[in-house]
């Protein structure tokens, strides 16, 4: 399923009418009646419906919404908060069916009883603006979204909640409908991951309207659905060996800090590294040690508690992670840029690594073989020199500038985690929940990732599933043993246990 941007979308409708020759009118028809079986699915028949109408084609989808579902027996009403002129081309046409079909259409003005309106109606269809939103709301929107969201009634929102934009926009006003459901029109926009606007769409679900497939070859951004998981997660051969499912290596740890690199290494064996070895300084060993019967060790040098830099021979490994719980002393910033140049083999930096190559990221670009970046969103305004808000306002355009300047994989982390390869092309996952919002989560993805980057031919196919996997755990965890507040990295790498089996079932 794609994410598209409001001008992708308008692209994709113009491609769809002029270069197919499906009629606008149709394509609205589609969408009105798409959403009114949605709604003849969610509601009984003595629900009266009143659906807010403004001046495009959002309110054009409304006229059809009412027209059907009238049709099905419905008491519905259509309120128009624009005057008359202003409701113009497909969606003036679909007004017309509306009233021909002996629809009540009721007109705002100024002394306009929206009580009264409210007591004869048990759901709200916000078909007031879609994806031509802009800015602000103005009068009379504002007045009428302020009064719907104080409404107790069930509200649900055509393609967009009226208010708020499809793009990675600010300026907007709270009094943007706070949808209870939206029915998203073919594909969700950007505003829909952005953790400014998700909450408005409250639960959110997309119809088709008869877009052609073929239209959507120009977008390079998408969702990593669970079909998307059951065609590129690697099935084990019969004949596999240990080397064939990768050999890693974690780089990280310190005297004061060994418990992340334990985490990450735990969160590879689990996801099915066929080998893992630890570099770490030799403090950290045994404690390491304790948890972690598996893995092998490499005792790196270490100055001061802190791993420093040393000859490292790497051509023993699939692929390398370096970074959790390494510190930030000087010592480890020199290795970290060692390992940048010498690794021949996929690398993931992650934490203090992020920290230590911040200086230094013109050499990324200099490596010959995938580089991964995973940060947060504190670890991205680091990176890209932004602030954190400005991150979390833009992160699906930042994740693509820095990824294709450069020319890594980046996977910026968070309730929506976004996936970006170094030619720009996006992906965003949608499992997770708040338990991970706790430190430890980051190291368990990490590891996750080490391991699906050695056994995938494709980096992005690796780091999406990876973080599906870790998502899907943290989410059947929660669902069936935990609760978003007790949750602990190592429960969401048990909880591996039960996605693997599931999916291999
Ligand atoms: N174009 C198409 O082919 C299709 C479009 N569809 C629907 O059309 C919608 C987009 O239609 P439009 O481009 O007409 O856009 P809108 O329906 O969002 O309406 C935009 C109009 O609203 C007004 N407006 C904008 N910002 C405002 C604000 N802050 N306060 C008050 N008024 C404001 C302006 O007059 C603007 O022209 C989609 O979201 C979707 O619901 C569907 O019917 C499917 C097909
Ligand atoms: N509210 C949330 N909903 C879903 N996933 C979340 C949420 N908060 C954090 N996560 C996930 O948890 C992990 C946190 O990583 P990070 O911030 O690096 O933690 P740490 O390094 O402290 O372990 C990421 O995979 C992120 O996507
Ligand atoms: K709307």
């Amino acid at each position: 399923m794609h994410i598209v941007t409001a001008k992708e979308m308008y692209e994709i409708d113009r491609i769809t009418m002029e270069e197919y020759g499906l009629d606008g009118r149709i394509l609205m028809e589609n969408a009105g009646r798409a959403i009114a079986k949605q709604l003849e699915g969610l509601l009984s028949l003595n629900q009266r419906i009143t659906i807010l109408v403004g001046s495009g084609n959002n309110g054009g989808d409304g006229f059809v919404i009412g027209r059907t579902m009238m049709n099905a027996g419905y008491s519905v009403r259509i309120l128009q908060l624009v005057e008359d002129n202003r409701i113009r081309g497909d969606a003036q046409y679909h007004k017309q069916l509306f009233l021909s079909f002996g629809g009540t259409l009721l007109h705002w003005n100024e002394s306009f009883d929206l009580k009264e309106l409210e007591e004869e109606t048990d759901v709200w269809v916000d078909a007031m603006l879609g994806i031509g939103a802009k800015g602000a709301l103005r009068s009379p929107f504002s007045e009428v979204c302020t009064f719907v969201n104080r409404s107790e009634r069930l509200t649900v929102s055509v393609d967009i909640p009226s208010g708020i934009p499809a793009d990675e926009e600010s300026g907007y006003t709270e009094e943007a409908i706070h949808a209870d459901i939206t029915y998203i029109i073919e594909a969700p926009k950007l505003s829909t991951f952005l953790e400014r606007y998700a909450s408005y769409y409250g639960r959110w679900e997309v119809v088709r309207i008869g877009i052609p497939n073929s239209a959507w070859s120009f977008i390079k951004r998408a969702i990593w659905s669970d079909q998307s998981v059951q065609q590129t997660l690697p099935t084990r051969s019969r004949f596999s060996h240990k080397g064939s499912h990768g050999r890693g290596f974690v780089i990280g740890g310190s005297q004061s800090m060994p418990g992340s690199v334990a985490l990450t290494s735990s969160a590879a064996l689990r996801a099915g590294a066929g080998l893992l070895t630890i570099g770490t300084v030799p403090e950290a060993i045994p404690s390491i040690a304790a948890q972690l019967t598996e893995a092998t060790f490499h005792a790196m040098k270490g100055q001061n508690g802190w791993i420093q830099a040393q000859e490292l021979d790497l051509s023993p490994y699939d692929s390398v992670v370096i970074g959790m719980g390494m510190g930030r002393a000087e010592e480890t910033a020199s290795i970290t840029r060692q390992v940048v140049k010498s690794a021949h083999c996929p690398l993931l930096i992650d934490a203090d690594g992020l920290y230590h190559i911040q200086h230094h990221k013109s050499s990324l670009r200099e490596r010959s073989h995938p580089t991964v970046l995973t940060p947060h969103p504190g670890e991205m305004a680091m990176l890209s020199n932004q602030t954190i808000s400005s991150v979390l306002d833009h992160p699906i355009s930042i994740s693509k500038t820095f990824a294709m300047e450069y020319g890594v994989y980046l996977v910026l982390k968070g309730p929506f985690t976004i996936i970006t390869t170094p030619d720009g092309e996006q992906w965003v996952n949608l499992t997770g929940n708040a338990g991970l919002a706790k430190g430890g989560s980051g190291d368990a993805l990490a590891g996750v990732l080490l391991t699906m980057m050695m056994q995938h031919e494709t980096i992005q196919h690796a780091l999406s599933n990876g973080c599906y996997l870790h998502g899907k755990s943290a989410d059947y965890m929660v669902e069936h043993q935990h609760s978003d507040r007790d949750l602990l990295a190592t429960d969401v790498i048990h909880g591996l246990i039960q996605i693997f089996r599931t999916l291999s079932s």
